[in-house]
């Protein structure tokens, strides 16, 4: 059903000798990753959605505005959108602070509507309040992304579009700013489309993900059912892994050990303590599942959740992909669990069974 708070983009013509053939719809809120191989139309998505590619068949609507039909076309500047890209193009000759504020709209806030995030909200959650009177060309490549990011928010945007805005870093400054996008998307209302082709970003910021191919949409809905699609190539590729909206339920100070549920279970995770209540996320990869028919005893393992086998799939010639449901219903959140073929046959394993899903405390993230 299409109503105001969804997203919904449909593209379909050519770019060159580049066939874009792509159509979804989402819910207009949290972090959507498109997510595919390089040169799959990611950014071409991307670029429709924003006006900056025009194709003559598609539709765009955001929030119940229509950005593109046939009869409608509205201009780049006429789409309430902030857009951060690969490289930060901030303006050299003005400090942080004047680059943070200007593209930030006045009038809304001379009319009295308070835009969605304040300065000194961005400012906090991108912790660039040091750098506020520095020049761009004396901030780190971080830094710079980080009030390319901030410009972007506050601009007020309905949509903030991010292509690929880790990719020009270094793998350590990477792992500086993915905390402070985590932050962004836990406390921010505004929708963010996000493309990438790093699943470890995608594990850790998506909501939802739109799958993409060769100028096509594989698949899109929310991040975990897609995970664990047993017909889609991530569920089968050598990394796959499940990511779960968990909840903090204790910590175990002795040991350092955060015990998180999730629907049908509870884990154990190496972690500092965090509020009870608080959602972390939690990503489980398939090869670090083991099943057992008896729940074991003696064992270093501390994850030892009761399951049941949802379906299963050939994984080349000599490998099984189990999905699981937890809970001795089955009834709970989705695992995979990558197993040589040799040891589902010994153990008669077949969808319907219920079991036990091992998994090492050490092996969580
Ligand atoms: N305006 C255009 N004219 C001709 N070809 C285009 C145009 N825009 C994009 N393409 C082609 O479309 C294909 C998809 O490009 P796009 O940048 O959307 O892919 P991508 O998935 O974002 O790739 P990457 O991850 O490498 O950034 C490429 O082959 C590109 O050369």
């Amino acid at each position: 059903m299409i109503d105001d708070q969804t997203i919904e983009a449909v593209f379909r013509g050519r770019l060159g000798g580049f066939v874009l053939d792509t159509a979804f719809t989402l819910p207009a809120h949290g972090l959507t990753a498109l997510f595919g191989p390089s040169g799959c139309g990611k950014t071409s998505v991307l670029r429709c959605i924003a006006g900056l590619t025009r194709i003559a068949d598609g539709l765009c609507r955001v929030g119940g505005d229509t950005w593109q039909d046939k009869t409608t076309f509205r201009p780049p500047h006429m789409r309430p959108i902030g857009y951060v890209f690969q490289e930060a193009s901030l303006f050299p000759h003005l400090s942080v602070r004047r680059n943070l504020t200007y593209g930030a709209p006045h009038k809304s806030t001379a009319a009295g509507v308070k835009p969605a995030v304040g300065f000194e909200e961005t400012v906090d959650l991108l912790g660039i309040g040091h750098l506020l009177d520095r020049a761009p060309a004396k901030l780190s490549g971080g830094e710079r992304q980080r009030v390319a990011i901030g410009r972007a928010l506050l601009s007020d945007p309905r949509l903030l579009l991010m292509d690929e805005p880790l990719s020009a870093l270094d793998a350590e400054t990477k792992e500086e700013i993915l905390p402070f996008l985590e932050r962004l998307h836990a406390r921010l209302a505004v929708p963010i489309l996000y493309v990438s082709h790093a699943i470890s970003e995608v594990e850790r910021l998506a909501d939802h993900l739109v799958l993409m191919n060769e100028g096509k949409v594989l698949a899109a809905g929310r991040l975990g059912d897609l995970q664990s699609d047993p017909r889609l190539p991530l569920a089968l590729s050598r990394d796959a892994s499940v990511s779960l909206d968990a909840t903090v339920e204790g910590h175990d100070s002795t040991y350092g050990l955060l015990e998180l549920s999730v629907r049908g279970g509870r884990f154990l995770v190496p972690a500092p303590a965090g509020c009870s209540g608080e959602m972390r996320r939690l990503s489980i990869k398939a090869g670090d599942v083991s099943l057992s028919l008896q729940p074991s005893s003696g064992s270093t393992i501390l994850n030892i959740l009761p399951c049941r086998i949802l379906s299963h799939t050939r994984r080349g010639e000599h490998e099984v992909v189990a999905v699981l449901g937890l809970g001795s219903d089955g009834m709970g959140a989705h695992l995979l669990a990558r197993m040589t073929r040799r040891s589902w046959t010994m153990l008669h394993l077949g969808d319907g069974q219920p079991l036990f899903a091992q998994v090492k405390s050490v092996a969580l993230r």
